[in-house]
Protein backbone atom coordinates (compact mmCIF):
# COMPACT_ATOMS: atom_id res chain seq x y z
CA UNK A 1 0.00 0.00 0.00
CA UNK A 2 1.19 3.21 -0.53
CA UNK A 3 0.81 6.77 0.83
CA UNK A 4 1.60 10.33 -1.11
CA UNK A 5 1.04 13.52 0.44
CA UNK A 6 -1.28 12.25 2.82
CA UNK A 7 -3.39 14.34 5.21
CA UNK A 8 -6.52 14.37 7.16
CA UNK A 9 -8.14 16.27 9.31
CA UNK A 10 -11.40 16.77 11.17
CA UNK A 11 -12.93 20.41 11.51
CA UNK A 12 -10.39 22.30 12.85
CA UNK A 13 -8.20 18.73 13.78
CA UNK A 14 -5.45 17.91 12.34
CA UNK A 15 -4.66 14.01 12.49
CA UNK A 16 -1.27 13.86 10.21
CA UNK A 17 -0.82 15.69 7.15
CA UNK A 18 2.13 15.47 4.68
CA UNK A 19 2.42 11.49 4.79
CA UNK A 20 4.35 9.39 2.65
CA UNK A 21 4.79 5.19 3.49
CA UNK A 22 4.77 2.52 1.74
CA UNK A 23 4.61 -0.81 3.20
CA UNK A 24 5.76 -3.78 0.71
CA UNK A 25 4.46 -7.38 0.20
CA UNK A 26 6.30 -9.03 3.13
CA UNK A 27 6.84 -6.30 5.40
CA UNK A 28 5.49 -5.43 8.89
CA UNK A 29 4.79 -2.39 9.82
CA UNK A 30 3.64 -1.20 13.60
CA UNK A 31 1.58 1.61 14.19
CA UNK A 32 1.86 3.45 17.51
CA UNK A 33 0.30 6.81 19.50
CA UNK A 34 -1.38 7.70 22.19
CA UNK A 35 -5.75 7.78 21.83
CA UNK A 36 -7.12 9.40 19.78
CA UNK A 37 -3.95 10.31 17.30
CA UNK A 38 -5.22 8.64 14.14
CA UNK A 39 -4.59 5.20 14.13
CA UNK A 40 -7.25 3.82 13.27
CA UNK A 41 -8.81 6.32 11.10
CA UNK A 42 -5.72 5.32 9.16
CA UNK A 43 -6.73 1.86 8.95
CA UNK A 44 -9.73 3.12 7.78
CA UNK A 45 -8.39 5.42 4.98
CA UNK A 46 -6.90 2.14 3.38
CA UNK A 47 -9.94 0.63 3.78
CA UNK A 48 -11.57 2.96 1.68
CA UNK A 49 -13.88 3.76 4.75
CA UNK A 50 -12.50 7.33 5.01
CA UNK A 51 -11.42 10.25 2.69
CA UNK A 52 -8.29 11.83 2.63
CA UNK A 53 -8.29 15.64 3.38
CA UNK A 54 -5.23 15.73 0.99
CA UNK A 55 -3.04 13.17 -0.80
CA UNK A 56 -3.44 10.07 -2.63
CA UNK A 57 -3.73 6.10 -1.25
CA UNK A 58 -3.50 3.26 -3.02
CA UNK A 59 -3.63 -0.49 -1.99
CA UNK A 60 -2.00 -2.81 -4.50
CA UNK A 61 -1.67 -0.04 -7.09
CA UNK A 62 -5.11 1.21 -7.22
CA UNK A 63 -6.94 3.91 -5.10
CA UNK A 64 -8.13 2.16 -1.81
CA UNK A 65 -11.88 0.87 -2.11
CA UNK A 66 -14.70 -0.64 0.07
CA UNK A 67 -14.84 -4.45 0.13
CA UNK A 68 -11.24 -4.84 -1.30
CA UNK A 69 -10.64 -8.64 -1.42
CA UNK A 70 -6.97 -8.13 -1.26
CA UNK A 71 -7.73 -6.56 2.62
CA UNK A 72 -7.92 -8.64 5.65
CA UNK A 73 -9.02 -7.10 8.94
CA UNK A 74 -8.82 -7.71 12.63
CA UNK A 75 -10.88 -5.09 13.56
CA UNK A 76 -10.81 -3.44 17.12
CA UNK A 77 -12.44 -5.78 19.28
CA UNK A 78 -15.83 -5.47 19.92
CA UNK A 79 -17.83 -7.88 22.21
CA UNK A 80 -20.82 -10.37 20.23
CA UNK A 81 -24.28 -9.90 22.20
CA UNK A 82 -24.73 -13.15 23.88
CA UNK A 83 -27.61 -14.12 21.81
CA UNK A 84 -25.66 -14.35 17.96
CA UNK A 85 -26.61 -16.73 16.21
CA UNK A 86 -23.09 -17.99 15.45
CA UNK A 87 -21.17 -21.06 16.38
CA UNK A 88 -16.99 -20.02 16.01
CA UNK A 89 -16.58 -22.00 13.23
CA UNK A 90 -19.37 -20.01 11.53
CA UNK A 91 -17.49 -17.29 11.87
CA UNK A 92 -14.64 -18.18 10.82
CA UNK A 93 -16.42 -19.72 7.22
CA UNK A 94 -17.47 -16.09 6.88
CA UNK A 95 -14.21 -14.84 5.62
CA UNK A 96 -14.02 -17.17 3.01
CA UNK A 97 -14.45 -15.83 -0.01
CA UNK A 98 -17.44 -18.06 -2.24
CA UNK A 99 -15.83 -17.97 -5.45
CA UNK A 100 -12.50 -18.94 -4.62
CA UNK A 101 -12.82 -21.64 -1.78
CA UNK A 102 -16.82 -22.00 -1.47
CA UNK A 103 -19.13 -25.18 -2.90
CA UNK A 104 -18.81 -24.73 -6.34
CA UNK A 105 -15.41 -24.93 -6.79
CA UNK A 106 -13.68 -26.77 -3.71
CA UNK A 107 -17.04 -28.38 -2.49
CA UNK A 108 -18.38 -27.84 1.32
CA UNK A 109 -15.68 -30.41 2.97
CA UNK A 110 -13.17 -28.54 1.68
CA UNK A 111 -14.41 -25.56 2.92
CA UNK A 112 -14.53 -27.07 6.58
CA UNK A 113 -11.18 -28.55 5.87
CA UNK A 114 -9.88 -24.69 5.59
CA UNK A 115 -11.96 -23.75 8.73
CA UNK A 116 -10.82 -26.40 11.00
CA UNK A 117 -7.57 -25.32 9.56
CA UNK A 118 -7.51 -21.80 10.54
CA UNK A 119 -8.97 -22.65 14.20
CA UNK A 120 -6.35 -25.15 14.95
CA UNK A 121 -4.08 -21.98 13.61
CA UNK A 122 -5.52 -19.82 16.40
CA UNK A 123 -6.25 -22.35 18.96
CA UNK A 124 -9.67 -21.97 19.01
CA UNK A 125 -11.10 -26.52 17.49
CA UNK A 126 -12.20 -26.71 21.04
CA UNK A 127 -14.85 -23.93 21.36
CA UNK A 128 -15.30 -23.67 17.71
CA UNK A 129 -19.02 -24.75 17.85
CA UNK A 130 -20.08 -22.63 21.09
CA UNK A 131 -22.08 -19.65 20.17
CA UNK A 132 -19.89 -16.99 19.95
CA UNK A 133 -21.71 -14.45 21.91
CA UNK A 134 -20.59 -16.79 24.96
CA UNK A 135 -17.20 -16.88 24.52
CA UNK A 136 -14.90 -15.07 26.48
CA UNK A 137 -13.27 -11.39 24.89
CA UNK A 138 -9.72 -12.84 23.91
CA UNK A 139 -11.38 -16.22 22.29
CA UNK A 140 -13.75 -14.27 20.43
CA UNK A 141 -10.47 -12.18 19.24
CA UNK A 142 -8.77 -15.23 17.99
CA UNK A 143 -11.72 -16.38 16.13
CA UNK A 144 -11.43 -12.73 14.35
CA UNK A 145 -7.65 -13.63 13.48
CA UNK A 146 -8.75 -16.98 12.24
CA UNK A 147 -11.42 -15.22 10.10
CA UNK A 148 -9.16 -12.25 8.94
CA UNK A 149 -6.76 -14.49 7.55
CA UNK A 150 -8.92 -17.42 5.57
CA UNK A 151 -8.81 -15.76 2.51
CA UNK A 152 -5.10 -15.21 2.15
CA UNK A 153 -5.20 -11.50 2.66
CA UNK A 154 -2.08 -9.47 0.48
CA UNK A 155 -2.87 -6.92 2.98
CA UNK A 156 -3.67 -7.67 6.60
CA UNK A 157 -4.77 -4.60 8.98
CA UNK A 158 -4.96 -5.61 12.10
CA UNK A 159 -6.12 -3.33 15.09
CA UNK A 160 -4.99 -3.90 18.43
CA UNK A 161 -5.68 -7.77 18.07
CA UNK A 162 -3.61 -8.62 21.40
CA UNK A 163 -6.22 -6.89 23.44
CA UNK A 164 -7.64 -9.06 26.30
CA UNK A 165 -5.37 -12.14 24.81
CA UNK A 166 -3.32 -13.75 27.85
CA UNK A 167 0.52 -14.01 27.01
CA UNK A 168 0.18 -17.63 25.60
CA UNK A 169 -2.45 -16.51 23.27
CA UNK A 170 -0.60 -12.79 22.46
CA UNK A 171 2.45 -14.88 21.29
CA UNK A 172 0.55 -17.08 19.28
CA UNK A 173 -1.69 -14.88 17.05
CA UNK A 174 1.11 -12.42 17.01
CA UNK A 175 3.32 -15.35 15.44
CA UNK A 176 0.33 -16.20 12.80
CA UNK A 177 0.04 -12.68 11.64
CA UNK A 178 4.07 -12.60 11.10
CA UNK A 179 3.80 -16.21 9.21
CA UNK A 180 1.42 -14.67 6.66
CA UNK A 181 4.64 -11.88 5.68
CA UNK A 182 6.91 -14.81 5.55
CA UNK A 183 5.10 -17.84 4.00
CA UNK A 184 2.19 -15.64 2.23
CA UNK A 185 4.03 -12.31 0.74
CA UNK A 186 1.61 -10.44 2.96
CA UNK A 187 1.93 -6.69 3.84
CA UNK A 188 1.06 -6.02 7.54
CA UNK A 189 -0.04 -2.83 9.44
CA UNK A 190 -0.16 -3.39 13.48
CA UNK A 191 -1.89 -0.84 15.55
CA UNK A 192 -0.90 -1.23 19.02
CA UNK A 193 -0.45 0.43 21.97
CA UNK A 194 2.26 -1.95 22.85
CA UNK A 195 5.39 -3.02 20.60
CA UNK A 196 6.89 -5.55 23.04
CA UNK A 197 4.81 -8.74 22.12
CA UNK A 198 5.51 -7.96 18.29
CA UNK A 199 8.67 -6.70 18.69
CA UNK A 200 10.80 -9.18 17.07
CA UNK A 201 8.60 -9.28 13.85
CA UNK A 202 8.59 -5.44 13.14
CA UNK A 203 10.30 -4.48 10.52
CA UNK A 204 8.99 -0.69 10.62
CA UNK A 205 7.16 1.60 12.92
CA UNK A 206 4.60 4.28 12.30
CA UNK A 207 4.29 6.51 15.60
CA UNK A 208 1.79 9.22 15.52
CA UNK A 209 1.91 11.86 17.92
CA UNK A 210 0.18 15.03 18.75
CA UNK A 211 -0.46 15.54 14.47
CA UNK A 212 3.01 14.97 13.95
CA UNK A 213 4.68 11.20 12.94
CA UNK A 214 7.92 9.34 12.62
CA UNK A 215 8.46 6.47 10.60
CA UNK A 216 12.16 4.12 10.70
CA UNK A 217 12.89 0.81 12.29
CA UNK A 218 12.32 0.48 16.00
CA UNK A 219 15.67 1.11 16.70
CA UNK A 220 15.90 4.40 14.84
CA UNK A 221 11.61 5.36 16.22
CA UNK A 222 11.65 4.24 20.19
CA UNK A 223 14.32 6.51 21.07
CA UNK A 224 13.61 9.28 23.82
CA UNK A 225 14.84 11.84 21.38
CA UNK A 226 11.92 10.91 18.77
CA UNK A 227 9.45 10.71 21.49
CA UNK A 228 10.68 13.97 23.42
CA UNK A 229 10.07 15.82 19.74
CA UNK A 230 6.67 13.75 18.81
CA UNK A 231 5.39 14.48 22.01
CA UNK A 232 7.18 17.71 22.87
CA UNK A 233 7.83 17.10 26.24
CA UNK A 234 11.07 15.03 27.79
CA UNK A 235 10.55 11.06 27.32
CA UNK A 236 13.18 8.45 28.24
CA UNK A 237 13.59 5.05 26.33
CA UNK A 238 14.95 1.80 27.97
CA UNK A 239 16.26 -1.19 26.86
CA UNK A 240 16.05 -4.14 29.03
CA UNK A 241 16.12 -7.89 28.22
CA UNK A 242 14.86 -6.95 24.15
CA UNK A 243 12.29 -5.14 25.50
CA UNK A 244 11.28 -1.41 25.13
CA UNK A 245 10.45 0.64 28.26
CA UNK A 246 9.15 4.21 27.32
CA UNK A 247 8.57 6.46 30.63
CA UNK A 248 7.34 9.91 30.88
CA UNK A 249 4.25 9.79 28.37
CA UNK A 250 2.11 12.66 29.51
CA UNK A 251 -1.52 12.06 29.92
CA UNK A 252 -3.77 13.49 26.84
CA UNK A 253 -1.77 15.30 24.41
CA UNK A 254 -3.24 13.46 21.29
CA UNK A 255 -4.46 16.75 20.09
CA UNK A 256 -1.94 19.54 21.75
CA UNK A 257 0.28 19.65 18.99
CA UNK A 258 -2.58 19.25 16.17
CA UNK A 259 -4.60 22.17 16.67
CA UNK A 260 -4.41 24.65 13.82
CA UNK A 261 -3.70 28.30 15.62
CA UNK A 262 -5.75 30.00 12.97
N1 LIG B 1 -15.65 10.87 11.13
C1 LIG B 1 -15.07 11.59 12.10
N2 LIG B 1 -15.48 12.85 12.36
C2 LIG B 1 -14.87 13.58 13.33
N3 LIG B 1 -13.84 13.15 14.09
C3 LIG B 1 -13.40 11.90 13.86
C4 LIG B 1 -13.99 11.05 12.86
N4 LIG B 1 -13.33 9.87 12.86
C5 LIG B 1 -12.38 9.96 13.82
N5 LIG B 1 -12.43 11.18 14.42
C6 LIG B 1 -11.54 11.65 15.48
O1 LIG B 1 -10.21 11.47 15.09
C7 LIG B 1 -9.42 11.12 16.21
C8 LIG B 1 -8.60 9.91 15.90
O2 LIG B 1 -9.41 8.76 16.07
P1 LIG B 1 -8.82 7.30 15.95
O3 LIG B 1 -9.92 6.37 16.31
O4 LIG B 1 -8.19 7.14 14.63
O5 LIG B 1 -7.71 7.30 17.07
P2 LIG B 1 -6.76 6.14 17.54
O6 LIG B 1 -5.36 6.62 17.39
O7 LIG B 1 -7.11 4.88 16.87
O8 LIG B 1 -7.12 6.09 19.09
P3 LIG B 1 -7.23 4.89 20.16
O9 LIG B 1 -5.83 4.60 20.58
O10 LIG B 1 -8.01 5.54 21.24
O11 LIG B 1 -7.94 3.75 19.51
C9 LIG B 1 -10.37 10.96 17.39
O12 LIG B 1 -10.28 12.09 18.20
C10 LIG B 1 -11.72 10.85 16.74
O13 LIG B 1 -12.72 11.40 17.56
Amino acid sequence: MRLRGAGLRFGPRRLWEGLDLDVAPGEFLAVLGPNGSGKTTLLRVLLGLQGLSEGTVEVAGRPATRGSRLIGTIPQQTSFPADTPLRGRDLVALGIDGHRWGPRIFGRKAVDARVDQLLDKVGASDYADRPVGTLSGGEQQRLRAAQALADDPRLLLCDEPLLSLDMHHQQGVSALIHRQTEERDAAVVFVTHEINPILQYVDRVLYLAGGRFHIGTPREVMTGEVLSELYGSPIEVFNSNGRIVVVGIPDAVAHHHGEDKG
